[in-house]
C-alpha cells in the first residue's frame, strides 16, 4: 500500500504571520502514521521560519523550485544545498507554471531531479498536458515523454523514492477537475511508463499526485482511484481548514 501524500502549493501566495499561523494551526492536526504524509511548499524567504515552526511535527516543508547547481554565479537562484542547510525535505520541480513563465524545460528537470536526490531531497515532478494536446489526442505522448525524461539516469530506488504529479493544465487554478477516471487514466499510465522504462518494481512503489482543481468535496473520489496516490493542491492548501480536510481525505 503506497503512502498518500498530500502537498499543499502556496505559490506566490501569504505574508509571513499568516504563513506561519497556517502552520500553528496545522501542525498538531495533521493525521500521523503510514497513510499520509502532508507537505506544504512555500516561498522562499518563509522556508527557514516553517522549518522551524513545524520542527517535531508531522508536516513536512517544501520549496517550490530551485536551481540545480550547488552554487555558483546564477544570481536570484537558490541551490539545493541551501534547502537542504535550512531542514527543506521535499522540492516541486517542473511545475507547469515554471514550464511557462521561466523557460523550465525538460532538460532542466532532469538535472534538478538529479540534484535532488544528490541532496536527499525528495522531488515532486509535475507534468502534464495543455488543453490543445488533450483535444488533439497527445496527452498520453506528452506525459510519456516528460516522465521519461525526468527520470532519465536516475537509479531504480531513486524512482522509487519519486513523486510525481500529473497536472492537466487546463484543470490548475481553473475550476475544471478532471474527471476522477480521466485523472486515474493518465496516472495509470505513468504508472505503466515507469513499469517499461524502469522497473516493475519502481512501477508499484513511485507515487503519483492528481494536480488541478483538488477541493474537499472532491479529494474522496480522487483518492479512491487505482493509481492516485495524493494530490498537489493549490487553492484549496491556502486555508489551514480546508488543507486539514484534503490530509485527512488522505489518512482514510
Ligand atoms: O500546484 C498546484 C496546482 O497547480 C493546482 O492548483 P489549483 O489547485 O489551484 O488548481
Amino acid at each position: 500500500m503506497r503512502k498518500k501524500v498530500i502537498a499543499g502549493n502556496w505559490k506566490m501566495n501569504k505574508d509571513l504571520a499568516e504563513a506561519e499561523r497556517f502552520i500553528v494551526e496545522t501542525k498538531n492536526s495533521v493525521p500521523s502514521g503510514d497513510k499520509v504524509e502532508s507537505v506544504v511548499c512555500a516561498p522562499f524567504p518563509y522556508l527557514s521560519a516553517l522549518v522551524e515552526k513545524a520542527k517535531g511535527t508531522d508536516v513536512q516543508i517544501a520549496a517550490q523550485n530551485m536551481h540545480f547547481e550547488d552554487n555558483g554565479a546564477f544570481t536570484g537562484e537558490v541551490s539545493p544545498v541551501m534547502l537542504k542547510d535550512i531542514g527543506v525535505t521535499y522540492v516541486v520541480i517542473g511545475h507547469s507554471e515554471r514550464r511557462e513563465y521561466f523557460n523550465e524545460t525538460d532538460e532542466t528537470v532532469n538535472k534538478k531531479v538529479h540534484a535532488a536526490f544528490n541532496h536527499a531531497l525528495t522531488p515532486i515532478i509535475c507534468v502534464g498536458e495543455t488543453l490543445e494536446q488533450r483535444e488533439s489526442n497527445e496527452t498520453m505522448s506528452i506525459v510519456e515523454y516528460q516522465v521519461k525524461k525526468a527520470l532519465e539516469g536516475l537509479s531504480e530506488q531513486q524512482v522509487h523514492d519519486t513523486i510525481i504529479a500529473y497536472e492537466p493544465i487546463w484543470a490548475i487554478g481553473t475550476g475544471k477537475t478532471a474527471s476522477s477516471e480521466q485523472a486515474n487514466e493518465v496516472c495509470t499510465h505513468i504508472r505503466g511508463v515507469v513499469n517499461g522504462f524502469v522497473s516493475p518494481d519502481a512501477a508499484e512503489a513511485v507515487r503519483i499526485q492528481y494536480g488541478g482543481s483538488v477541493k474537499p468535496a472532491n479529494i474522496d473520489e480522487l483518492l479512491s482511484q487505482s493509481d492516485i496516490d495524493g494530490a498537489l493542491v493549490g487553492g484549496a492548501s491556502l486555508e489551514a481548514d480546508s488543507f486539514l480536510k484534503l490530509v485527512e481525505a488522505g489518512a482514510k
